[in-house]
Parts: C-alpha cells; sequence; structure tokens
C-alpha cells in the first residue's frame, strides 16, 4: 500500500487526485494539505474520517511515502523541499518552479537520497507533442508557442509551453527568426520571448489546457496541437508517477522519464 498526502486538496486538480488516490486498490490517502483546510468540512472535499487535514506546512506530521502536489506557483518550491526533507517523495504537478529552484531540489534530493518527480504536464498528448516538437524543431528551426487555458489559471506561460520551448531551443539551429527591424503598434503583441521563440498565452472560460506548436519553413508549414477536455485525464500520469517514484533514486524532470 502506497500511502498519499495530497497538497492543494481543495483545487481542482487536487480533488482530481483526491478521487484518483481513493479509487485505486494500492493507494492510501493518509494527509490533505490546503491552507483553507480549517474551513472545510471534509466530507465535502471526499476526505475519510481516518485523512489527516493541514491547513499549514510546519503542522504536517505525516507518514505518507507520495506527495502530491497540485498547488499554486508561489507554493510549490517550499512544499517540495520540505517533502523532501521529510522524505516523502514529491510528485509534482504544480507549475513555476524556476530553473534555479528545480536543480536546488533535484540537489536536495540526491543528498536525501529521494525519489521524485516533477511534470510539466501529466496528459499523454501533451507529453507527445513536447516529444514531436522537439523532433521538428531539428528541421523548422522557425516556431512560435500558443497555449489556451481556463480563465482562472493565475501563471503565464503555462509550465507545459515554457518547457516545449526550452526543448526547441536545445535542439533548434541557431539563426535569427523575425523581422530585423520590428515595430509594434500594441505593446507585447508578439508575446514572450524565450531565447526567441514566441509564446502566446490565451485565456478564457471553456477551455482547460491546450497547446499549439507552430513550424514554418520556405514555403509550408507544420502545426502540432494538443487538447486537455478533462482534468481527469491527467491522472493517468499521475498515477504511474506515485507508482514508479519509489523506484528512483533521486528528483526527476518529465513524465517521459518513467513511462
Ligand atoms: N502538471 C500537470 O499536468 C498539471 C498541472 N497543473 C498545475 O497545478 C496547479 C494547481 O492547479 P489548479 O488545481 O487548477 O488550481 P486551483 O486554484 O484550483 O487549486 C490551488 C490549490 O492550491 C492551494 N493553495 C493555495 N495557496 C497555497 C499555499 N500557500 N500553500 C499550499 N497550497 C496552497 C489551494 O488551497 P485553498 O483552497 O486553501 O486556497 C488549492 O487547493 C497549477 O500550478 C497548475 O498549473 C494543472 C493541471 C495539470
Ligand atoms: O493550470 C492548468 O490548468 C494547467 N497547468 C499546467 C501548465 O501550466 O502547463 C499543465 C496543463 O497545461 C494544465
Amino acid at each position: 500500500m502506497i500511502k498519499v498526502l495530497v497538497a492543494g486538496f481543495t483545487g481542482a486538480m487536487g480533488q482530481k487526485a483526491v478521487h484518483m488516490v481513493n479509487t485505486t486498490d494500492n493507494f492510501k490517502l493518509v494527509g490533505a494539505y490546503a491552507p483553507s483546510a480549517k474551513k472545510i468540512n471534509r466530507k465535502d472535499y471526499h476526505l475519510d474520517d481516518d485523512v489527516k487535514i493541514y491547513s499549514s506546512l510546519n503542522d504536517i506530521d505525516s507518514d505518507a511515502d507520495v506527495w502530491i502536489d497540485f498547488t499554486l506557483p508561489s507554493s510549490v518550491y517550499e512544499n517540495t523541499k520540505f517533502a523532501i526533507q521529510h522524505h516523502i517523495q514529491p510528485v509534482v504537478g504544480t507549475s513555476g518552479l524556476s530553473d534555479d529552484q528545480i536543480n536546488s531540489l533535484v540537489k536536495l534530493s540526491k543528498q536525501e537520497k529521494v525519489g521524485g518527480l516533477v511534470a510539466p504536464n501529466f496528459g499523454l498528448s501533451a507529453v507527445l507533442l513536447m516529444k514531436f516538437a522537439q523532433s521538428a524543431a531539428k528541421y523548422f528551426p522557425d516556431a512560435e508557442i500558443i497555449e489556451m487555458h481556463h480563465g482562472d489559471k493565475a501563471d503565464a506561460p503555462s509550465g507545459t509551453a515554457l518547457n516545449t520551448a526550452k526543448l526547441i531551443d536545445q535542439v533548434r539551429p541557431r539563426h535569427e527568426q523575425g523581422a530585423k527591424h520590428p515595430v509594434e503598434t500594441l505593446k507585447n503583441v508578439r508575446g514572450g520571448d524565450y531565447h526567441g521563440i514566441r509564446i502566446h498565452a490565451v485565456r478564457l472560460p471553456g477551455y482547460i489546457a491546450h497547446e499549439q506548436v507552430l513550424f514554418g519553413g520556405p514555403g509550408e508549414a507544420l502545426t502540432i496541437r494538443q487538447d486537455s477536455f478533462d482534468r481527469g485525464s491527467f491522472m493517468k500520469g499521475v498515477k504511474v508517477a506515485v507508482n514508479k517514484v519509489d523506484s528512483l533514486d533521486h528528483l526527476i524532470v518529465g513524465l517521459e522519464n518513467v513511462l
């Protein structure tokens, strides 16, 4: 039996994670953490009577094996650090960890000998999109990314879009992209700039999580697109990660490494 704590259990993804853990035979929900935890009725959030509820990081005294994190970009670093320091293996979906923060968490996980996984996206369609985009960038170095998310998404760009840009940047031949003397008559109209790769973030009600990578070449173009229509689709990946994390000897990044 794998004992699990869900951080961010009151949120949209946290509730999907609680449901996934509650309905998986070899998982047992033992802890649930969210700042508003004191104000909630546990039944409304599908927490059995034996699940320990925490409203503050420093109060957590859990014997969980795995820490699932779907919280906020502003809390994910401290949460993951706490989990590693307490030998709870982190499975992190929360976006917003910087490269420096990831490097420091990897270092800590090696010192503490704790396995863990950070996944910019737990959806198979997005994992494949990133892989295909990296392959295409060798042949189509001119690329732009459009990510589309629900109106409540706080951070931009999405972790997935930023990771896609990094993967493209790692392999595409060095060159200049776009006009030599650009003129913008509307501020920021060309989107965010990651090493010359433009990222455009759309936020609209009705959307969940979607991404398009557009490649252009002389006389032709290639578009790769993925759509997550239901948050439940991320849970297959989370389940794989929870099952596999014990076999890792330190924190790694990317679901593709455990599939
Ligand atoms: N990797 C992936 O595949 C996916 C990643 N995500 C990412 O997961 C994260 C959560 O998304 P979503 O569920 O939609 O967000 P929600 O806003 O619905 O949920 C956020 C959760 O974080 C909790 N929280 C708020 N402040 C803190 C804090 N200081 N410390 C700990 N927890 C806190 C909230 O608790 P309270 O109710 O008490 O405020 C709530 O439970 C985002 O970063 C999103 O990008 C989302 C989908 C897929
Ligand atoms: O906030 C979301 O919803 C999502 N966040 C992740 C991200 O920032 O990439 C993953 C997915 O896009 C859904």
